[in-house]
């Protein structure tokens, strides 16, 4: 929304009339782009708000108190007036409110409303019907699937579905389904099963794990359809019409932190209904030339792998869960040997590059997607050179493979912080075997920022368009000391984590299929952190 320098004047103007609000006169003007509301004492004083962050506009029988209209000459009240031309609005006057989506603090979207009180009574029906029409043009959802989690996270995704997100889709007339999970798999296979041609979008209320399962639905069901072989990982996939939404109700909402920079369920929630689209990468894992699994945003062997594993153990605790497994696999610290081959596409400076993705990035809507020699499907930076191939064979603490940031309520800036949503491309990090003081080092920089995580010369930092991993099945222990040597022993392998789901086949292939899918976002937005809607008079600013 902007204020103050703006004229409609030249602007196709579709209506304009004149309203009290907020118990002043205004101007009130639409165009096939705006919709715009002026002080005619002083222009200063104009709000242009986009048809984009209107969320709907409805008759109101609100009352205006003749008490408070001011004359719209002089500004006085009526009985104060100076020019003495002191107009008062009709009693019971019916309005028209007007809600929109407004910024607010860092990240965050709020509704917002404003009431125009008319001069005269008939421009409301003129307002109305000049509205409708262009909000009819939009390009938005009018027909939504909702699955809600009611287990994922805190176990609030019905309370968050029915306090703060069936009023907003109402308000904006979007027609609904709301199907509630009754067990895991259950959203991805009713994807599969049933007739959502004629849905606009399919949104989860859920973590990570809901979200993945829309994503694997969709993806199947669409690659089925178009008759795509989506075994192979050098298949041309096809992209799904529908777009995906996701509404944060889970543990770690990576996927929402990542594309909104916050999770919360009502800016995702807004940005559903404005219709904002993000086109984001998807991987596709094989094993032995057969789909395992589509991932978005995190996918790591080891320590990660091993601390889910224990975390399903104790989902009782809820988020906390993740810390607990987390210190109890480092106090194991178990290597894992193995050997990744990897398609690097262009070389990243990890440690100096302060490159961050956000709304409307250049790297992602530059990249062009185009076949390599091989013929399959594939990755080129727009500098045209092919990846180059290369391989690392050693003991891993972890390896992290980040889609997107990965950044969540545990790592503010995420696991691979220079990350692109479109670029066609995963960033691989190799943490090699060091010891069990460096490895926390390394875990605290990644949660905290305070210094670069890459900075050492235990991890490795690679960005590529595909890679390959297989283990060597024989592990260690972390030495207490780097120089210690390291004792060989059992045969150890560990399992995937990708996007919260255990894949227990470690030997994979991976592929990125760069902008795949369409997510209702718009990105992380660079904003002044001075934003503040109306409504909460300051107290967002550090958000
Ligand atoms: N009704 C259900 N009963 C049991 N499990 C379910 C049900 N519905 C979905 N699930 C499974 O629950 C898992 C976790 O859900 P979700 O991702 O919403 O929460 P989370 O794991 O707490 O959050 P995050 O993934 O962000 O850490 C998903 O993998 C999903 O398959």
């Amino acid at each position: 929304m902007a204020e103050g320098q703006f004229s409609v004047r030249n602007q196709n103007v579709l209506f304009r009339n004149r309203f009290i609000v907020k118990h002043k006169p205004y101007r009130v003007s639409l165009t096939s782009d705006y919709i715009c509301w002026e002080q005619e004492t002083r222009t200063d004083l104009r709000t242009v708000l986009p048809w984009e962050e209107v969320i709907s506009l409805s008759p109101c029988d609100c009352d205006i108190s003749a008490r408070h209209v001011k004359c719209q000459y002089c500004q006085y009240n009526p009985d104060q007036c100076r020019t003495g031309l002191g107009e008062q609005v009709p009693l019971q006057a019916r309005a028209v409110k007007l809600y929109y989506a407004e910024r607010c603090g860092k990240y965050k979207w709020r509704l917002a409303t404003v009431t125009f009180h008319p001069q005269k009574g008939f421009v409301v029906r003129e307002l109305l019907g000049a509205a409708k029409k262009v909000l009819q043009g939009l390009n938005r959802p009018h027909r939504l699937l909702i699955f809600i989690n009611p287990y994922g996270g805190k176990k609030a995704a019905l309370q968050i579905f029915e306090k703060k997100v069936a009023p907003l889709l109402q308000l904006a007339g979007i027609d609904i389904e709301v199907i509630v999970t009754q067990y895991a798999n259950h959203a991805r296979n009713m994807i599969q099963e049933i007739d959502i041609e004629h849905f606009d979008g399919v949104v989860c209320v859920g973590g990570d794990g809901m979200f993945s399962e829309l994503l694997n639905g969709l993806l199947v069901r669409t690659q089925k359809k178009a008759g795509v072989n989506y075994n192979l990982p050098s298949s041309s996939l096809v992209t799904p019409l529908i777009c995906l939404g996701v509404i944060p109700a889970g543990s770690t909402d990576a996927v929402t932190y990542c594309t909104t920079g916050i999770n919360d369920p009502v800016t995702s929630t807004l940005l559903i209904i404005m219709g904002a689209k993000l086109s984001i990468d998807i991987c596709s894992i094989h094993h032995d030339k057969y789909l395992l699994q589509y991932a978005t945003s995190f996918l790591s062997y080891g320590y990660f792998g091993d601390t889910l594993v224990d975390s399903e153990k104790h989902r009782w605790m809820g988020p906390k869960r993740y810390d607990y497994s987390g210190c109890k696999k480092f106090l194991q610290g178990q290597l894992y040997e193995g050997e990744i081959k990897l398609a690097v596409t262009s070389v990243v400076d990890s440690q100096n590059d302060k490159d961050r993705c956000r709304a409307g990035c250049k790297v992602c809507t530059t990249v062009t997607r185009t076949g390599i020699d091989s013929g399959a499907e594939g990755i080129k930076q727009d500098s045209g050179k092919d990846p180059k191939y290369l391989k690392v064979r050693g003991k891993f603490i972890a390896i992290n493979v980040a889609t997107m940031t990965c950044r969540c309520a545990m790592t503010k800036d995420g696991i691979s912080p220079t990350a692109h949503l479109g670029n066609g491309c995963t960033d691989v990090i190799l943490v090699t075997k060091c010891s069990r003081l460096n490895f926390l080092r390394y875990l605290f920089r990644t949660a905290f920022h305070n210094a670069n995580p890459f900075d050492f010369d235990f991890v490795q930092f690679y960005r590529v368009s595909e890679f390959q991993f297989s283990p060597i099945e024989y592990s260690s222990q972390i030495t207490s000391s780097e120089d210690q040597s390291i004792q060989e022993n059992e045969p150890k392998k560990s399992v995937w984590n990708c996007d919260g789901e255990i894949l227990s086949e470690p030997t994979i292939h991976v592929k990125v299929h760069q902008q795949l899918i369409n997510l209702y976002a718009y990105g992380i937005e660079e904003r002044d952190q001075q934003i503040c809607c109306n409504m909460c008079c300051g107290s967002c600013k550090n958000m």
